[in-house]
C-alpha cells in the first residue's frame, strides 16, 4: 500500500466513526453552515500575487514542519500580509491538523478558507461548511469521476467553492466538469512524494480558460512563481516555505512585497 492508499483507508474508518458521533442534522446547526462564504476566485482575479498561505504543521514527506505556532496567529498574520486565502490542513494522523485549525482561523480572519483535507465522503463537505470553510478541496487521484460530480454538485450547493486537484493527464481528463471552480497541479507526486514544478508547466496547456488555474506545492521562491505566470496560473499554494519561519505572516509579507517589486 502506498502512502496516499493508506491515508485514505484510514480517512474511510475516520468517516465512519465520526458519522455516528456527529450527524448531519447538527452539523447543519451550526452557525457558520448558515453564514455567506468568501471566493477564493474572486480574490485570485483581483490579485497580481495569488499567494494561498497554508497552514501545515507537519507531513508524511517532511514530517515535523513546526510544530509551536498557534493557528489564530498564523491566520492574524496571513491576512496582514495580503495573502488571497488561507489553506488548512485538518487531517490528525499525517499532518497534525484538525477541525479546530478550521475553526480557530475563522474565527481569526476574514480570508476565504480551504480545508485541506482528503475528501471521500459528501458528509466532509457538509462538516467543511459548519466548521468555517469557503472552498474544498477534491483530490483526483483518490476519486472517481462519478464521486467528483457528487461531491462538486454538494459542494456549490452550499456555496462552497472547488478546488479540484490532479497530478497528470489522466487525472485530469476524467475531471473535468461545470461543477468545478478551480483547477490545481500538485507539483508534488503524492505516492512518492517527488516534487516538480514542470508538472504545473506541462498540464497547464490542457486545463480549459474558464477555471481558475492554481499551483501547489514546492514553491519555495519568487522566481518560481515568476516561471510559472506566464502558463496561466493565477493561484500559488505554498505551505512548508511561509511555516518554516517563526512568523510565517511575516514571510508571507516578504514574499509578497518581493513579488510586488
Ligand atoms: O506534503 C506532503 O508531504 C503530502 C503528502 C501526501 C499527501 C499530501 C501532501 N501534501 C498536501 C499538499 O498538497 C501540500 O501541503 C500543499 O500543496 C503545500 O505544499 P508545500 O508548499 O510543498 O508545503
Amino acid at each position: 500500500m502506498d502512502i496516499l492508499q493508506q491515508i485514505v483507508a484510514d480517512k474511510y474508518r475516520e468517516v465512519a466513526f465520526k458519522k455516528q458521533l456527529i450527524p448531519v442534522s447538527q452539523l447543519e446547526q451550526s452557525v457558520l453552515f448558515q453564514r455567506e462564504t468568501f471566493s477564493l476566485v474572486k480574490n485570485l482575479k483581483n490579485s497580481t500575487t495569488g499567494i494561498i498561505a497554508e497552514h501545515k504543521r507537519r507531513s508524511p514527506s517532511k514530517h515535523m514542519i513546526n510544530d509551536s505556532l498557534n493557528v489564530f496567529d498564523v491566520a492574524k498574520g496571513y491576512e496582514k500580509a495580503g495573502v488571497c486565502g488561507m489553506s488548512v490542513l485538518t487531517d490528525a494522523k499525517y499532518f497534525g491538523g484538525s477541525l479546530d485549525d478550521l475553526l480557530l482561523a475563522r474565527a481569526s480572519c476574514n480570508l476565504p478558507l480551504l480545508r485541506k483535507e482528503f475528501i471521500i465522503d459528501s458528509y466532509q463537505i457538509i462538516e467543511a461548511k459548519a466548521y468555517g470553510a469557503d472552498v474544498i478541496l477534491l483530490i483526483a487521484a483518490i476519486l472517481t469521476q462519478a464521486e467528483i460530480k457528487t461531491f462538486s454538485e454538494l459542494a456549490q450547493s452550499l456555496n462552497l467553492e472547488v478546488l479540484l486537484e490532479v497530478h497528470n493527464e489522466e487525472e485530469l481528463q476524467k475531471s473535468i466538469m461545470p461543477s468545478l471552480d478551480l483547477l490545481g497541479v500538485n507539483n508534488r507526486n503524492l505516492k512518492t512524494f517527488e516534487v516538480s514544478l514542470e508538472t504545473s508547466m506541462t498540464l497547464s496547456f490542457l486545463i480549459p480558460n474558464e477555471f481558475i488555474k492554481v499551483s501547489e506545492s514546492g514553491i519555495s521562491s519568487t522566481g518560481a512563481i515568476q516561471v510559472l505566470k506566464p502558463y496561466g496560473f493565477k493561484g500559488f499554494l505554498i505551505g512548508e516555505n511561509f511555516m518554516r519561519s517563526e512568523n510565517p505572516g511575516d514571510s508571507a509579507a516578504h514574499f509578497i512585497k518581493a513579488l510586488a517589486e
